[in-house]
């Protein structure tokens, strides 16, 4: 069960009624990948999945995998696999019968496809359970049960929805350990809706950040955090100050602005005319306190609020026309040098951590 299939949506749109979902997204997920979809509540990351599994029609743009347009096929011709968000697990069939269950649709006969359920079963070390129904199961090992039954037709794509959220704190890490392992040693391209940008990040080769409907940025995790595409991806991401402003001119290399209403600054970037709107982020564990910053690079600002967090302490900062300017610096750090609510205190960071974000809505 090696095969994996490059999964590529052309310019797809959903609308409901009045409702664009999804507006013309474009998107190509590599054979092999680990992609999450990430986003808020209504972004759309569901509908794209449903989709690409064949339970939502396609309202315009295509489909592929591997190289068969899918846009008109049903879900079991497609080479996808879903898993739900609640499992969707039959209460009245044993396990075996449960994970069988889309090998019998297929016509393939009782001994056959109870054999194949159990190898399935033992692939997610299920096998000691077989005959329990799901209700005797707890939460993870119905997941695994899913999995099984998602996993069973041998599918080039696994499609899952918000997978872990049913799980409390705890399991949800074991599992997510577990999914990442598995899409590891089935080597088949896994699609994985999650609000969440930590899940997104522990277990995405291919993160892609959904807003309203459209795409802000698709990359690998670590670019999506270092380098976000846009203001939405920087405060969704989190751990960066997103600044607006107003381009005064270029120097350097940088781009000069006025914060709106407060102090100047300057961010790395190039191409911005003056009198443009602007947005930028610095990175708020890329600070340093107490140094006083190279021109643009910092301001002098008043403590507002300072939490204790174990291994860091995240002070407040209101200055420059920043009302709430996040610093996190590590306790050590805290601690040799402690600041008090109230305390003026100079900030600064090095160029390449102010960065001028794009815009994709106008
Ligand atoms: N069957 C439907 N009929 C009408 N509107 C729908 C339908 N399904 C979804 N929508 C709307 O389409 C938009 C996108 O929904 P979708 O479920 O794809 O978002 P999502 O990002 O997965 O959200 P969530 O995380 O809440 O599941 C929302 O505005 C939603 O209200």
């Amino acid at each position: 069960m090696s095969k994996a299939a490059e999964i590529d949506i052309v310019s797809v749109s959903k609308v409901y009624g009045m409702t664009t979902a999804v507006e013309a997204i474009s998107l190509k997920i590599p054979a092999g990948t680990y992609c999450c979809l990430l986003g808020p509540s209504g972004c759309g990351k569901t509908s794209t999945l449903r989709m690409i599994a064949g339970h939502e029609s396609i309202s315009s743009g295509d489909v592929r995998l591997g190289n068969t347009v899918v846009t008109d096929l049903p879900p079991a011709k497609r080479g996808t696999a879903m898993m739900f968000q609640s499992y969707a697990l039959f209460p009245h069939l044993d396990l075996v019968d449960n994970v069988a269950f889309s090998l019998k649709m297929k016509g393939v006969d009782k001994e056959q496809r109870r054999a194949k359920a159990l190898d399935m079963l033992k692939l997610m070390q299920m096998e000691a359970y077989a005959t329990r129904r799901p209700a005797q199961l707890s939460g993870g090992q119905q997941q695994r049960v899913a999995l099984a039954r998602a996993l069973i037709t041998d599918p080039e794509a696994l499609l899952l929805d918000e997978p872990l959220s049913a799980l409390d704190p705890f399991l949800k890490i074991r599992m997510r350990a577990e999914l990442k392992k598995l899409q590891t040693s089935l080597g088949i391209t896994f699609v994985h809706v999650t609000h969440s940008q930590e899940e997104a990040m522990a277990l995405a080769d291919l993160i892609v950040v959904m807003n309203d409907g459209r795409i802000e940025q698709a990359a690998p995790p670590r670019e999506v955090f270092e380098r976000p595409a846009t203001a939405f991806v920087a405060r969704f991401m989190g751990d960066h100050n997103v600044i607006s402003g107003r381009v005064t001119c270029e120097r350097d290399g940088m781009v000069v602005f006025d914060v709106n209403g407060g102090g100047s600054l300057a961010a790395c970037g190039r191409g911005q005319e003056a009198g443009a709107s602007i947005d930028i982020a610095i990175r708020t564990d890329h600070v340093r306190i107490g140094e006083p910053p190279s021109p643009g690079l910092g301001f002098t600002g008043i403590v507002s609020n300072i939490e204790y967090r174990g291994a860091t302490v995240k002070l407040s900062i209101t200055g420059a026309g920043i009302d709430d300017f996040t610093v996190i610096i590590d306790d050590s750090d805290f601690f040799a040098r402690p600041v008090a609510l109230g305390d003026a205190v100079p900030l600064a960071w090095d160029s390449e951590d102010a960065i001028v974000l794009g815009r994709i809505h106008s």
